[in-house]
């Protein structure tokens, strides 16, 4: 009898994207379970590889030829049933590779380092001991690979049976410790060890009573000197007597967990709600109790107090003893609304954002999955959080383009709340000021149900807007970034010791370099894109593939001199700002300045201690702040992003001045919004200066309509690229006759053309954009394109499948 078992192996290919049967050895058979990593062989059987248990048979009688399991990685499954369940559905839905979906889920220290490495198995010569492997009987192949004479030699030794390849799985998930004190007596032997103690050893004595007091436990040997007040030396003349051990014991590298939340009492009780705010969470802890999977749409005006509904439901899944998954996007998870959460909540909260370091994340992770943490906030990826027994789970800002992820598996944060609500009989809340399209058009159909919060709290005006048309303003004035009402505005809140925020809107716009002669601009020796100018490290960068130049003084094409520096970096506008208003106290916030671990906080901090007068920054800021004091808010450049050629650009426009706007006024002063534009009659802008969502959302609907966009089609955008463009731009027509000979009619295929951006990191790019409203041989069609496309012997063509993408640059 033996016992089989279902392994993903950690090969991410086409072939390989179906579990694998291998033999559990019967010294494993009492310990594997489903979830579980393992060490498999692979191939040729010399490669050893991590793998997931996906299913395990009952022992069956089979003696065939099935290669066995090499060894267990874990004691516990590191992915339980559910989240299995949605990493095989995630595949299948998102068109990527099990394996990497399962990776996605869980933290990158569980993912194990493969390392080649040659061991010698016969003697070999003096020269290769100690030129190649320096005395030892084993190297690591990457220290050695880039050198072809030495990798040449290897293959010879190899040949001749000399040395061997191996690959070797280290296992990064070291959790880490720290020295423990555990008694090695019982309380009588204690208490022996005291009455034969000579009458002045008073520390000892102190020690062995304080053994006594706890016995069965091991306490980290800190803790130990600060609670007994004994020194380290008093613990080590324990350890020689016998009295205790010490072992390591496991610590949390949790930043936030020692650290004392700032003493704000009122905040860490529930508000008193009002009537909206009431009703809402009424509607929502009814689903909570009845275990409702329902979908919510809580759409309310920015500072209507959506956040606290989020946090009294959230109390309330805590009370039925469920636990609660809140999203919020990356940008706007700051110190915040993450303190928000953890005064109300205290411990039980478990962070999750990308500046962690994987030790962090790792233990923050590990807290969630044995149930220590029952709320967590993260970004995207805490969209995977291994909670059990899910009472609610919240996307903020439902409508931010950074819940879907734009490498493999491309999925929606969104979608996945969704399967877990499902899964959990839990309901989601999605909230926003300016809900996405798709989710209000959801809501207006009754498959999710909308829940308003028409006020702000305390019935506070929303801010006066004013659009400044900036087209006189330059031909009077010259260029500047400040029309005369902004600059006006800014030295008032000055004299009045009131704050100002200021957006420098940085979507599809960067500084170039351009030659006045012959129009030359500089770009990527890579990319089809021109290189950004960094005025911190003087230098041009591309910010698609990382490559960087000196500035040029001289124009490379015409030689020229006049070569001058066009666009706006928040650099260049704090430069003019100080100009203009020299006593004004400037905090500039952008990826330069925040790139250090704790620059964000530290910014903010400082502002909302008023030691600056004006937060001056990109996207950035525009979300989820509250600070009392803003009463000015300031576009500097509204439209950079409504040219770009993407359906949704007008949407994202109107969003990101709704919520930039929101930020002013939202204590007791008297808030108001300036913004500039050279488009002062588009709809995007007359309607956020309204603050008429309701009106923006009839209008760009109609256009989506007439289009035959989101919401009233689905997109699905597949890409090629090549080195080669010709080879590209062949895969996608070849493509694209068998979509059309496989698809129904009513589905819309448009293209293959070239990407926005054609060129990246040296690959030609070439897209086909599908728009459907049903269609039952999508799927499978889809399918069987990437497995035929993905197969050996064409790897050189990357082709990838993107369903509901979020850009189309
Ligand atoms: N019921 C209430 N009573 C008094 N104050 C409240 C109440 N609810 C919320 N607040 C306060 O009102 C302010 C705005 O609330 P909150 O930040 O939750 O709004 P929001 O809708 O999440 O805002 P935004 O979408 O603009 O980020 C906060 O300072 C919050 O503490
Ligand atoms: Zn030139
Ligand atoms: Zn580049």
């Amino acid at each position: 009898m033996a016992q089989l078992a279902q392994i993903i192996v950690d090969v991410p290919t086409m072939q390989t994207n179906q579990p694998y049967t291998y033999q559990v050895p019967p010294r494993l058979e009492n310990q594997i379970q489903k979830g579980m990593r393992v060490i498999v062989p692979f191939g040729n059987g010399k490669r050893q590889v991590q793998g997931f248990v996906v299913g395990l048979d009952q022992p069956t009688k089979y003696d065939g030829q099935l290669k066995a399991i090499s060894a267990l990685m874990d004691l516990q499954p590191v992915i339980n049933d559910e989240l299995l369940k949605l990493s095989k559905w995630l595949a299948d839905h998102t068109y990527a590779f099990w394996v990497s979906s399962i990776y996605t889920m869980l933290p990158n220290m569980l993912k194990a380092k493969t390392t080649r490495i040659v061991r010698i198995i016969d003697e070999v010569d003096e020269q290769t001991a100690f030129d190649i492997f320096h005395g030892k009987d084993e190297l690591d192949f990457a220290t050695v690979q880039s050198d072809p004479q030495i990798v040449s030699r290897l293959l010879k030794l190899q040949k001749q049976k000399k040395v061997r390849f191996e690959y070797v799985v280290a296992d990064k998930a070291k959790p880490k410790t720290t020295v423990g004190i555990r008694p090695q007596l019982d309380f009588e032997e204690l208490e022996e060890a005291r009455t034969s103690l000579h009458s002045n050893a008073h520390a000892q004595e102190r020690l062995l009573s304080y053994l006594q007091s706890i016995i069965g436990k091991t306490v980290k040997q800190t803790d130990a000197e600060r609670v007994s007040g004994l020194k380290a030396a008093t613990f080590n003349v324990g350890v020689q007597k016998g009295w205790l051990a010490k072992v390591p014991v496991e610590v949390y590298r949790t930043p936030h967990t020692q650290e004392k939340l700032p003493n704000d009492e009122h905040l860490s009780k529930p508000l008193e709600l009002n009537d909206e705010q009431q009703v809402a969470v009424n509607k929502i802890d009814q689903a909570i109790d009845d275990s409702q999977s329902k979908v919510f749409l809580l759409e309310g005006v920015t500072g209507s107090g959506k956040t606290e509904v989020y946090l009294q439901s959230i109390a309330r899944a805590l009370k039925n003893h469920k636990t609660a998954l809140m999203l919020v996007p990356e940008i706007s998870l700051t110190t915040q609304i993450v303190n928000r959460v953890r005064r109300r909540f205290g411990s039980k909260v478990a962070v999750l954002h990308s500046g962690l370091s994987n030790g962090e994340r790792f233990d923050e992770w590990r807290r969630i999955e044995r149930g220590e943490a029952k709320v967590v906030v993260g970004a995207r990826s805490a969209i995977f959080a291994p909670l059990k027994d899910l009472g609610i789970i919240i996307l903020d800002e439902e409508h931010e383009s950074s819940y879907k992820q734009d490498e493999s598996p491309r999925y929606h944060a969104r979608e996945i709340a969704k399967w877990r609500g499902k899964s959990n009989s839990a309901p989601v809340v999605l909230g926003s000021a300016t809900p996405s399209l798709e989710s209000r058009a959801r809501a207006m159909k009754g498959v999710y149900q909308l829940l308003l919060l028409k006020h702000r709290i305390n019935k506070r005006p929303l801010p006066p807007i004013q659009v400044v048309d900036m087209r006189p303003e330059i031909k009077e004035r010259g260029e500047s970034n400040f029309s005369r009402e902004l600059l006006a505005k800014l030295t008032d809140r000055l004299v009045r010791n009131e704050q100002s925020m200021l957006l420098l809107n940085r979507r599809g716009f960067s500084s170039f370099m351009m030659c006045r002669d012959c129009g030359e601009v500089l770009k990527c020796p890579n990319c089809d894109i021109s290189l950004t100018l960094h005025l911190d490290s003087h230098t041009m960068k591309c910010h698609y593939c990382g490559h960087e130049e000196p500035i040029p003084r001289y124009c490379p094409n015409c030689g020229s001199r006049e070569i001058r520096y066009y666009g706006t970096g928040t650099e260049k506008v704090e430069q003019e700002l100080n100009r203009l208003i020299p006593n004004a106290r400037i905090i500039r916030m952008d990826v330069d300045t925040t790139r250090r671990k704790g620059m964000h906080e530290k910014l903010l901090r400082q502002f909302g201690q008023h030691q600056a007068d004006i937060l001056l920054g990109t996207q950035m800021i525009a979300k989820g702040l509250d600070f009392p004091n803003v009463t000015l808010v300031g576009v500097l450049n509204a439209d950079t992003g409504l040219g770009l050629p993407d359906f949704r650009s007008s949407e994202r426009t109107f969003d990101l001045l709704s919520q930039v706007s929101g930020r002013a006024g939202r204590a007791d002063k008297k808030g108001e919004v300036i913004i500039q534009t050279y488009n002062p009659d588009h709809y995007a802008i007359r309607l956020a200066q309204k603050n008429n969502y309701e009106a923006f959302f009839k209008q760009e609907m109609a256009l989506r309509r007439q289009a035959s966009y989101p919401p009233y089609y689905f997109t699905i955008r597949i890409m090629a690229s090549h080195e080669d463009e010709s080879v590209a731009a062949r895969t996608m027509t070849k493509i694209k006759q068998e979509l059309v000979e496989n698809l129904m009619p009513s589905t819309i295929i448009l293209g293959p053309t070239p990407r926005a951006i054609a060129r990246m990191k040296r690959r030609y790019y070439y897209q086909i954009v599908i728009k459907y409203k049903q269609d039952q041989r999508l799927h499978s069609t889809l399918q069987r394109i990437l497995q035929e496309t993905q197969s050996k012997g064409r790897a050189d063509v990357q082709v990838s499948i993107d369903p509901d993408p979020q850009y189309f640059m």
